[in-house]
């Protein structure tokens, strides 16, 4: 079929970025926001200062703060708010949608009633449309600056994938592709509460063997998980799952971890979340997915500790060092099951 128009609801980074690729590709992209000042400064100087300062947006593309002027006939829709917003931004427009019209996540977030992934939010309001997750290493500042980057397209629909595949491809952007929505999707939201933990880490000073040994074990916290929830985690090895996991945990450019290095550095969430002035989802992520592994009896010490420190004010230099008192462990317990260590 191929993409020739696209709506992107989302005035933020990430929005905006994905909206400005679509247009250097010549595909007619509409934004929507609910900002006027913002819409009329994409339209008319071509930036979006408030979430993309000092970056020259394609004039080609087009905001607007209606929705139907945006939805109407779009070959895809990407849904690009905070994953809190996404059921009510979604359900308003429901009503302007016909089958044939593609939707495509890019929130990396959970909704806590029945523990829905984005694609799962999409696919309850819109049951007949195809449905895809965005998914990667995609820091919005970087890809903005023209950065090189990947990112993976899942879709059972493999017209969708190929379609997003071709309509988002540059010279600096690449989109691999995957069949697997639900593991991409998982390591996209779950990765958000390790860069909070490899924030605490940065502010204390830790040593690079600490963050290593961090971001490893996230790895294989987030792997456990996956596999009580009956996800394949062997998708964490792709770009979605280690590659965000990495670039999240070590790059201030991410704002979990930008939460978390404000919390290691002695403030409140509160301080944190009102300085960042942007979404940081794995704050909620982190509330859900610790009632999750309670609930199911899976042992996430990093997830535990985290939650401690955010919400119960405990010292963000447990949460490493608990790690050095841990029961003994296997490295990779699919290699080495828990019982036969
Ligand atoms: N930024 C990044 O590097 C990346 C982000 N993501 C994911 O993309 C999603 C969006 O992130 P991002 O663009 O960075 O977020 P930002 O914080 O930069 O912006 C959020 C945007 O959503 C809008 N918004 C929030 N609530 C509503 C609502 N109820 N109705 C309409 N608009 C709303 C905000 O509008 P307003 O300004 O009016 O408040 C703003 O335009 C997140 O889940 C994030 O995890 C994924 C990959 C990379
Ligand atoms: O998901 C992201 C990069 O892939 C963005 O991370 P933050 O939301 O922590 O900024």
């Amino acid at each position: 079929m191929g993409i020739r128009t696209a709506a992107i609801i989302g005035g933020g980074s990430f929005g905006t970025v994905t909206a400005n690729i679509l247009a250097d590709n010549n595909i007619q992209a509409i934004q929507w926001l609910r900002n006027q000042d913002i819409a009329d400064s994409i339209n008319q100087q071509h930036v979006n200062e408030q979430y993309l300062p000092g970056i020259a947006l394609n004039p080609s593309l087009k905001a607007t703060t209606a929705i139907e002027e945006a939805v109407v006939g779009a070959d895809v829709i990407f849904v690009s708010v905070p994953s809190k917003s996404v059921r009510d931004v979604i359900s308003g427009f429901a009503h302007l949608i016909s089958p044939q019209q593609a939707l495509v996540s890019t929130t990396k977030g959970i909704e806590p009633d029945g523990f829905l992934l984005m694609s799962q939010v999409i696919r309850e309001v819109f049951p007949d449309n195809p449905v895809g997750v965005l998914s990667g290493p995609n820091l919005a500042k970087e890809i903005a600056r023209k950065e090189l980057a990947g990112t993976v397209i899942a879709s059972e629909n493999s017209d969708l994938r190929r379609d997003i595949q071709e309509a988002l491809s540059c010279d600096y952007f690449r989109v691999y592709a995957s069949n697997d929505v639900y593991g991409v999707e998982l390591g996209g939201a779950l990765k958000n509460i390790y860069a909070i933990v490899s924030g605490f880490v940065a502010a204390l000073g830790m040593g690079e063997n600490t963050k290593s040994m961090i971001i490893t074990r996230s790895l294989a916290e987030m792997s456990r998980f996956a596999d009580a929830m009956g996800a394949n985690p062997l998708t964490f090895l792709g770009l979605s799952g280690v590659g965000d996991l990495v670039v999240t945990c070590m790059s201030p450019l991410s704002r979990n971890f930008r939460v978390g290095y404000a919390i290691g550095q002695g403030k409140t969430l509160d301080q944190a979340i009102e300085e960042l002035g942007e979404v940081a989802e794995g704050v909620n992520t982190l509330r859900y997915v610790r009632a999750k592994a309670e609930d199911s009896g899976i042992y996430m010490p990093l997830v535990m500790g985290a939650y401690e420190c955010l919400f119960h004010g405990a010292d963000p230099g447990m949460v490493a060092r608990g790690l050095m008192t841990g029961e003994h462990a296997s490295d990779v317990e699919f290699a080495l099951p828990k019982h036969e260590i």
